[in-house]
């Protein structure tokens, strides 16, 4: 049996030190429930020391930096990951009790892709420029330049902890800013890791800067009240990213948002059968549920709709759940009991709302330290109508509800009928049909034959309740500078 070291009291880092908080709290593995560290959590003043240091870090060396000296320091900043790569690893499987292939490859290798491709793209990205002809004979010429924000507050979720905290790191260091950072209280570890790399590579005092606590009344909260920052890049649930938006509306801040999803998988009957069932069987159970983009809504055309709920079915049954370092695990707890507690509300709900449970809605029982993690079963639903609650709202772990759909303009309704706007997986062999119905969908994001393929210079992000503006390639270098036009005439 897989047994975990308790790691070490993990730290603040304000003003390039390493310091204790007020007071602390626990880090609890979803595993098995034991203590994985105590962790610092800042205080008011503390939160506000971290964002004074970061705005006096814009008037010392860091602001002096040309882009390609800020683009050399992010490689090495990734190459420091790259150095610790297994402690990263680590780090978010102890907190996460993810599978440790997961963490391999996708959470730790994303970390180091996301500093090395803003770095590239900070330094091979190129202004605007316009020239004017006037009345006169004279010419106007117009130009571009990028500045910094100032002191953006980066605040992070716990389902892909390292991948989103570097996600929005990555370009708004490359951009000159200095941060402010808060990861989730749940995962803490990966987050405190990085500091000591950043410390590591040499970063000027001041620029990265690490607060760990809570929400509202926290340092969450805290952060956001402080005056000097500049922005919010924030990422979680829809209604923190109202009260964020709250926070900030009398300073005007800036806010980058990618908030919650309840997105849609529709499989049509000329779908290649086996891609669709493992592709949703993927975008359903992947991370255990636990990522934005998952379909917990699947709709399948009424004559593979029987063949395909069986497919599922078996597929589900036949992920291997357990440990992080078991061969070929294949799903891990969710992330905290806390969570399980939502998720399992909602299998509850499913019963009240009348729904067929097709497999799962209930909590592995497996005789040993894992019945004192945070542990479900993969679960199906069929049944349901469009206006059920499990149907509507966003539940954040390894379920889906299926219903049968008779054609594209039925369920094109049917997907765009949501709060939400984050993705959309499509599976049909028609190309036509595939450009047809995806520019219709209402997302920021959607996949044809495909699900959570990434590109890094492709904009992500949701309307409506799934947030507001988009990151990647030059989205991020957009949102994370100020463009200044100047205008001379010559
Ligand atoms: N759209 C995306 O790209 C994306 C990606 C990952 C997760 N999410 C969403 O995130 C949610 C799950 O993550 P979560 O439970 O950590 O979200 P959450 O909103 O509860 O917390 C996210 C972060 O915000 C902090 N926070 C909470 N309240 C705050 C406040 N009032 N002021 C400032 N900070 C505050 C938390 O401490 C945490 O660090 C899901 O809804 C999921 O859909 C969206
Ligand atoms: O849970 C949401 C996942 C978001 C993923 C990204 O932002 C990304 O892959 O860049």
């Amino acid at each position: 049996m897989a047994t975990y070291q308790s790691a070490p009291d993990l730290p603040l880092y304000i003003d390039g030190q390493f310091v204790d908080g007020f007071r602390q709290f626990d880090n609890i593995s979803p595993v098995d429930g034991h203590l994985v560290s105590r962790v610092a959590e800042a205080s008011e003043a503390q939160v506000a020391a971290a964002v004074k240091a970061a705005q006096a870090a814009l008037s010392g060396p860091w602001g002096q930096l040309s882009v390609p000296a800020r683009a050399a320091l992010m490689h090495r900043v990734a190459d420091g990951i790259e150095a610790r790569f297994e402690e990263f690893v680590a780090a978010e499987v102890a907190d996460t009790g993810r599978p440790e292939n997961l963490a391999r490859t996708l959470d730790v290798p994303r970390a180091i892709a996301n500093f090395r491709t803003f770095a590239d793209l900070a330094a091979t990205s190129v202004s605007e420029c316009c020239e004017t002809p006037q009345a006169d004979g004279g010419l106007l010429f117009n130009y571009t330049v990028r500045k910094p924000l100032g002191v953006v507050a980066v605040i992070s979720p716990w389902n892909l902890p390292l991948l989103l905290l570097t996600w929005k790191l990555g370009p708004a260091l490359a951009m000159g800013n200095t941060v402010v950072c808060k990861p989730s209280e749940e995962t803490p570890s990966s987050a405190t890791l990085l500091a000591e790399v950043m410390h590591a590579v040499g970063l000027p005092a001041g620029v990265f800067n690490l607060i760990h606590g809570f929400g509202p009344g926290s340092a969450g909260e805290f952060l956001t009240r402080q005056p000097e920052i500049a922005a919010v890049s924030f990422t979680g649930e829809s209604r923190t990213g109202s009260a964020i938006m709250k926070a900030v509306a009398d300073g005007v801040k800036e806010v980058s948002f990618e908030l919650g999803g309840k997105n849609a998988a529709v499989v049509f009957a000329d779908a290649d059968f086996d891609a669709a069932v493992a592709g949703v069987a993927r975008s359903s159970f992947f991370n255990t549920g636990q990522v934005c983009l998952c379909s917990e809504r699947v709709y399948v055309e009424r004559p593979i709709f029987d063949r395909f709920v069986a497919a599922l079915k078996e597929r589900a049954e036949a992920l291997k759940i357990g440990y992080p370092n078991e061969a070929g695990v294949e799903l891990g707890p969710l992330v905290s009991q806390k969570h399980r507690d939502k998720v399992l509300s909602y299998f509850a709900l499913a019963r009240t709302e009348g729904a067929n449970l097709i497999t799962g809605g209930d909590v592995p029982l497996f005789g040993d330290a894992r019945d004192n993690g945070s542990w479900v079963r993969p679960t199906i639903w069929t049944g349901l109508g469009d206006d059920a609650r499990c149907v509507r709202e966003e539940i954040f772990g390894p379920v889906c509800h299926i219903a049968p759909f008779d054609d594209e303009e039925e369920v094109l309704a049917r997907v765009n009928d949501s709060q939400y706007g984050l993705a959309c997986a499509l599976w049909t062999s028609q190309v036509g049909r595939a450009h047809r119905l995806a520019r219709r969908v209402h997302t920021g994001i959607v996949w044809v034959n495909s699900w959570y393929a990434r590109d890094l210079r492709t904009p992500f992000g949701g309307s409506k309740l799934s947030g507001m503006g988009r990151e990647g390639g030059r989205h991020s270098l957009d949102f994370y500078s100020e463009i200044s036009n100047i205008c001379i005439k010559l």
